[in-house]
């Protein structure tokens, strides 16, 4: 598995204004889709492109063109869903499934609840998008899904990682190059509720303005 931390200065700025708690869920969900765009610039420097023949107004010549079949977005829901905009205006051509899944807040585990994807996957670049990672179970079962269905590598990109996610997952994906998570941060720690410290809270809650 790679992971790849994103050290850019308008990263920084736009996580900062979105840890802080007065930000309200309007301009909150604004700045996660401006974030994500600046992520999925480096998420995306794998993605498949094969050579076309192409002609300008001045002479033919060949290019570069998004290879088929074309890559999957699969925003994890509810979070996810503040990201997909954001990640399809970079690959507006993309297909995009969604998995809904919630974490039980006592045994931190995840549950899917909706899935709406291909059942073949084989050949297929996905990039999952979830604003968190946490204890990293959403993304583990998310990642063996897409997997298992024989997705060709598997992409995460989410704005904040804790430590312990990111070793669950690397524990339950190993070595495997074709998995690879892209943050804009890595945080201290989990606190005793499995919230990211200092973290910005329970991300569908900060988008949706919803306090379940
Ligand atoms: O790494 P984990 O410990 O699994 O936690 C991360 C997950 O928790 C939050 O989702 P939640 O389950 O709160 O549902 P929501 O997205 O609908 O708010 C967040 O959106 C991630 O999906
Ligand atoms: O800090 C956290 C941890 C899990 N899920 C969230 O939305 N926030
Ligand atoms: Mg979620």
């Amino acid at each position: 598995m790679r992971t790849q931390i994103i050290e850019h200065p308008l990263v920084a700025h736009k996580l900062t204004l979105l840890r802080d708690r007065n930000t309200p869920s309007p301009v909150f969900r604004q700045l996660v889709d401006e974030l994500v765009t600046l992520l999925a610039y480096e998420a995306t420097r794998d993605v498949a492109v094969r050579e076309i023949d192409v002609v300008t107004p001045v002479a033919p010549t060949k290019g570069l063109s998004l290879a088929y079949p074309r890559p999957i977005l699969v925003p994890i829901l509810r979070a996810g869903l503040g990201m997909l905009e954001g990640m399809s205006k970079l690959l507006p051509t993309a297909e995009i499934g969604f998995l809904g899944m919630k974490r039980d807040e006592t045994t931190l585990e995840a549950h899917t609840y909706a899935n709406r994807l291909p059942d073949d996957l084989s050949g297929r670049q996905c990039y999952v998008v979830d604003p968190m990672l946490a204890t990293g179970h959403t993304l583990i079962d998310a990642v063996n899904y897409l997997l298992e269905r024989g997705a060709r590598d598997v992409t995460c990109v989410c704005l904040l990682a804790a430590p312990e996610g990111l070793r669950n997952l690397e524990e339950a994906v190993g070595d495997r190059a074709d998995v690879t998570i892209v943050s804009a941060a890595l945080d201290e720690r989990l606190n005793e509720n499995g919230y990211i410290v200092p973290g910005l809270g329970d991300a569908g809650d900060r988008l949706y303005g919803i306090v379940d």
